[in-house]
């Protein structure tokens, strides 16, 4: 396993998000937690990368932090260049509306809207029109044709985040973030759209980044980030489910 606390140069110097020397501190005084305590690290563009860690280590405050959905206290997000901590909510609103997709455990679909409303609902949203031949192809590649005019109850769990997927990488976002995205899912469903995460970096060039518990699921990203106790704890390149398992099982023998 290899230490990473350099500041994002050279090989990370194409992330299409970095966090630099990021520190998150919830609360004051005594009750005050230090929930990331001085992360630097770089996602680089076209690629899958999971960030793992025990519980309570900082992995949903670094993945909202990175994503704009939450404030540091101190320290720099990068977006392709800019710092998101110095901006405003407004500016904010709209980075998370043009230049960032989710993907959440749940699926957070219109019940009302066909899958093909939900897929373009961001987009007609901001008064924008898909790109039709990536939609074509986002449709084929996620498997989604014969679905397009069901509801979401007439859709499987792994059906229905697949529209979720699609509705993410539709408007051609800088950074798919995606928050255990099979954890509602059964293992087949939860290993095709894990599949199609990595698909999306290797063939459409999409930047994606995942907080996953399940080393299984990790084993799909080109690349780990381990934190312990808000720190950047290691990372693992090509990782297996083996390399994954062992580097949690040091983590928790070092607390
Ligand atoms: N809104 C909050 N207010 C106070 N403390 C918080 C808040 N959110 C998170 N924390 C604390 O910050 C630390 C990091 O939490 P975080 O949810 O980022 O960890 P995690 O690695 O994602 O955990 P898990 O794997 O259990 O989801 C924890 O100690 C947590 O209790």
């Amino acid at each position: 396993m290899q230490t990473h606390s350099a500041p994002p140069t050279g090989r990370d110097a194409l992330a299409a998000v970095a966090a630099v020397d990021l520190v998150k501190v919830y609360g004051a005084g005594d009750t005050a937690v230090r929930a990331l305590d001085g992360v630097t690290v770089g996602f680089e563009r076209a690629r899958f990368t999971a960030i793992m860690g025990p519980s309570g280590s900082g992995k949903s405050t670094l993945m909202h932090c990175l994503a704009g959905l939450d404030t540091a206290t101190s320290g720099q997000v990068l977006l392709g260049g800019s710092d998101l901590t110095k901006q405003s909510d407004k500016v904010l609103t709209k980075v998370r509306r043009e230049r960032i997709g989710f993907v959440f455990q749940s699926f957070n679909l219109l019940p009302q809207l066909t899958a093909e409303r939900n897929i373009t609902l961001p987009l007609d949203l901001g008064g924008r029109k898909p790109d039709a031949e990536l939609l074509d192809r986002l449709v084929t590649t996620l498997g989604l044709g014969g679905r397009l005019g069901h509801l979401p109850s007439e859709l499987s769990g792994g059906q229905q985040q697949r529209v979720a997927l699609a509705r993410a990488l539709v408007s051609r976002p800088e950074v798919l973030f995606a928050d255990e995205p099979t954890g509602n899912l059964d293992s087949r469903s939860g290993a095709e759209v894990l599949g199609l995460l990595r698909t999306s970096a290797r063939e459409l060039g999409q930047t994606v980044v995942m907080v996953t518990h399940d080393a299984g699921a990790a084993a799909y990203a080109d690349r780990v980030v381990l934190l312990a106790d808000g720190q950047l704890a290691g990372e693992i390149h090509q990782p297996s489910i083996a390399s994954v398992t062992d580097a949690l099982q040091s983590l928790a023998a070092a607390r």
